[in-house]
């Protein structure tokens, strides 16, 4: 943990560089000098001004790139070289502060085998050692120097050396003590130096934004920037509004007392009242400590802060000394990096999309670029105010954020990047598509719609398209395109016009037809489609009907209690609120649907088309999980993920996503993942294939042994719980 000055790779006397010198081509040099001062201009930006001015994907790159000329020519590697330095800086609104000891950077490692190289060189200088892993915070770095425990300064990074005095402004945050606590039977500190992390909690973030935005302030590009701005102003008394925490992971200089084990330092500095992490791990391999890795990735989302990777440290503090540091990182330590989920691109454009329900909705068009492993060119902008609170304008350079399989999120503009050339959105008064006024359906929504949502074509376009979807009337022969062209060629004027369809009819339409003006095979197919959809059941037909907030789930409970189109058609309000999993909004929403004439005439045309509107219930089907929450993860052999959902409901039971302490079974297929360890840890039972076709055909008994199914029916989940 002492950071301790070994020699260092940069440290070359001054001869050996000039001797050098003479190898290193011009171009080499050129390059060289160009990285050097591009990064030292980004590291002003993001220490100093905490507005960068390009993603860290970027910068890092920059780096490395550096880092790579140097290797083939070492004698670029002059003390002075970014490379050989702590980034940061000095803003002239703060006083310096020499730090005790030094604060140094981190090396990192981008993939495993990065990181397997750099504990082959630990453990060959140091022997064997265990490791200590914990979350990289993705915010900026303090020192806190207590004396005879009392708080007296807090200090920025700054070169390493010397940093801010941020004194009063650290004396604000949430969780620094001014006084160290004294335990009995533990060192108390002469004086301490504590090094950890001050950063902006996620979920506080977007609002921060929208207030600068809305005061004409510049928004920050992410938290961490969020954390390093908000700590240092000017005035503390501004610091002190902003919700930020802190997480110490570190000891600098210290007296009166000593450690022999960074975990044992923790257990001191969690003594002592400081605010230490939870979530580290001490191993005694790589390959555990590839497993954190691996583990904490899968979760990178779930913490209050944002993590940028996992810090991986020797744990004794002996062995930490003998390996010693570069001018700018120590050797006993390295950052494991996870792929980046920022990137800076251009916003090209805003516009508007009208969906389905005639809502319009404004999304950026962007310059492509390859986020978190796809290529995103386009995100949603949701509406008018929030295209107004992120404060984006068109021509802007924005930052995209894509978090793992999550949609893509414009965060905020780049607003030094600005050249002035950047104009406001206005969001449309009329429907793109049809011309038609748009107006909000309520006193005080945010989404405004286009209420022409008979003819209207962008709606008629999506609720066709939507008809035929997987979750409704499942018509694979009619995708985007089909649904274009029935509408271009006037085969069908609205979906009610759907069943009607003849060979005769589409054969008028080019997407379904050969050149000879015989049906294609794609237009035979969706003849056969509409044929086979008339036998959907009742829920399918509920879904492709486009009533807000019906989806699968809200039309499988009405079909299930209600039985048939007539009487839900039919039935109060109250007795549609009253189904289980439907609820008084829904029941408005349908109420309101069948007062449209329009759309009493689709669900008429379609009927009488021979489309199936009630459901005979299947005696044949035992209802054998009557009461019982199932999930299913993983794949299966014999089952589609529908299938297998359509199996536990038309038996009486529940099919979740999630798995709680209420979940009275897990099948799990093959790799199955997170769900099946969730399931493990909770108790919960944990079935196969072949268990889950003995639970469907005869139920829990049949599964469980006798004595942990009570006899209550909703047997296996209260079982679990009461365990
Ligand atoms: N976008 C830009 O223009 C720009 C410019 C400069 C730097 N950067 C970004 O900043 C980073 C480099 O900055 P750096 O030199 O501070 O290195 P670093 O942030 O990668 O690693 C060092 C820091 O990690 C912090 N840290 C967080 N959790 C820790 C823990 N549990 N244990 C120990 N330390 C922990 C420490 O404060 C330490 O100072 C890169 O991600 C880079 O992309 C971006
Ligand atoms: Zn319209």
């Amino acid at each position: 943990m002492a950071e301790a000055e070994g020699r260092t790779a940069g440290e070359l006397p001054e001869g050996a560089v000039t001797a050098e010198q003479g190898a290193i081509p011009e171009q080499a040099r050129h390059r060289w000098a160009g990285l050097a001062d591009q990064i030292r201009e980004h590291r002003f930006a993001y220490y100093v001004r905490d507005a960068p001015t390009v993603s860290d994907g970027e910068f890092d790159a920059l780096m490395q790139e550096l880092q790579g000329l140097e290797e083939q020519y070492p004698g670029l590697r002059t003390p002075d070289s970014p490379t050989q330095q702590v980034g940061g800086g000095f803003s002239t609104d703060f006083e310096p502060v020499d730090h005790l000891e030094r604060m140094l950077s981190l090396d990192n490692a981008f993939n495993h085998d990065e990181l397997r190289e750099w504990a082959a060189r630990v453990e060959r200088d140091a022997g064997a050692v265990r490791y200590l892993c914990e979350l990289k915070i993705d915010g900026l770095a303090v020192n806190l120097l207590y004396e005879q425990g009392r708080l007296v300064r807090g200090a920025t990074r700054g070169d390493g050396r010397t940093g801010e005095d941020v004194t009063l402004n650290v004396r604000t945050v949430g969780g620094i003590p001014h006084t160290l606590t004294e335990v009995e039977g533990v060192p108390f500190p002469q004086r301490v130096e504590v090094r950890g992390e001050v950063f902006f909690p996620i979920a506080a973030f977007a609002e921060l934004n929208a207030r600068l935005v809305e005061q004409g302030k510049p928004p920050f590009a992410n938290p961490r920037n969020a954390a390093a701005g908000s700590l240092r102003m000017k005035d503390p008394r501004l610091t002190a509004t902003r919700p930020l925490h802190m997480l110490v992971h570190g000891l600098g200089a210290r007296t009166g007392f000593d450690i022999t084990s960074q975990s044992q330092g923790y257990d001191l500095l969690k003594a002592w009242g400081l605010p230490t992490s939870e979530t580290y791990r001490v191993v005694g391999s790589i390959d555990e400590v590839v497993r954190f890795i691996d583990h904490v990735g899968e979760h990178r989302h779930d913490q209050i802060h944002e993590i940028d990777g996992v810090v991986v440290k020797v744990d004794d503090v002996a062995q930490q000394r003998r390996l010693g540091a570069t001018s700018a990182a120590p050797r006993w330590a390295i950052a494991y990096k996870y792929p980046p989920e920022e990137v800076n691109t251009e916003l090209l454009d805003i516009r508007v999309n009208v969906g389905r329900t005639g809502r319009v909705t404004p999304y950026g068009v962007m310059q492509p670029v390859l986020v978190a492993g796809s290529t995103v060119a386009m995100a949603t902008l949701h509406n008018a105010f929030e295209v107004r609170r992120k404060g984006v304008l068109i021509g802007d350079t924005v930052v995209l954020r894509k978090a793992g399989d999550v949609i893509p999120e414009i965060v905020g503009p780049v607003t030094d990047a600005r050249d002035g050339t950047e104009r406001e959105f206005e969001m449309p008064t009329h429907c793109p598509e049809c011309g038609t006024e748009l107006r909000y359906e309520k006193e005080g929504e945010k989404d405004i719609r286009c209420p022409n949502a008979r003819t209207c074509p962008a709606q008629l376009r999506e609720r066709l398209f939507h008809v035929a979807g997987r979750g409704a009337f499942d018509i694979e022969a009619l995708g985007w395109e089909g649904a274009i062209g029935l509408l271009q060629a006037g085969a069908v004027r609205d979906e009610g016009d759907l069943f009607d369809l003849t060979p005769e009819v589409v054969r008028t339409v080019p997407q379904y037809t050969r050149k000879d003006g015989e049906l294609s095979a794609n237009g035979t197919k969706l003849l056969e489609n509409l044929q086979k959809a008339r036998n959907q059941p009742l829920w399918r037909v509920l879904v492709a009907l486009s009533i807000r907030h019906v989806g699968p789930t809200a039309a499988r409970a009405l079909a299930q209690a209600m039985g048939s189109m007539e009487r839900i058609r039919s039935a109060p309000a109250e007795e549609l609120a009253a189904v289980d999993g439907c609820g008084p909004v829904i029941a408005v929403a349908v109420r309101e649907w069948f007062e449209v004439d329009w759309h009493v005439e689709v669900v008429r045309r379609w009927a009488e088309a021979g489309v199936r509107m009630a459901d005979e219930v299947d005696e044949s089907v035992p209802r054998t999980l009557e009461g019982l929450t199932v999930v299913v993860t993983g794949s299966l052999e014999g089952f589609s993920r529908d299938e297998a959902k359509e199996a536990i409901l038309s038996r009486g039971g529940k099919a979740s996503g999630s798995v709680s302490k209420k979940t009275s079974f897990v099948v799990a297929g093959e790799s199955a993942g997170s769900k099946y360890d969730k399931a493990v840890q909770l108790g919960v039972p944990v079935l196969d294939e072949a268990g889950f076709r003995l639970l469907l055909d005869e139920g829990p008994g049949a599964v469980m042994p006798a004595e942990a199914v009570s006899d209550e029916g909703a047997a296996a989940g209260e079982t679990a719980e009461a365990e």
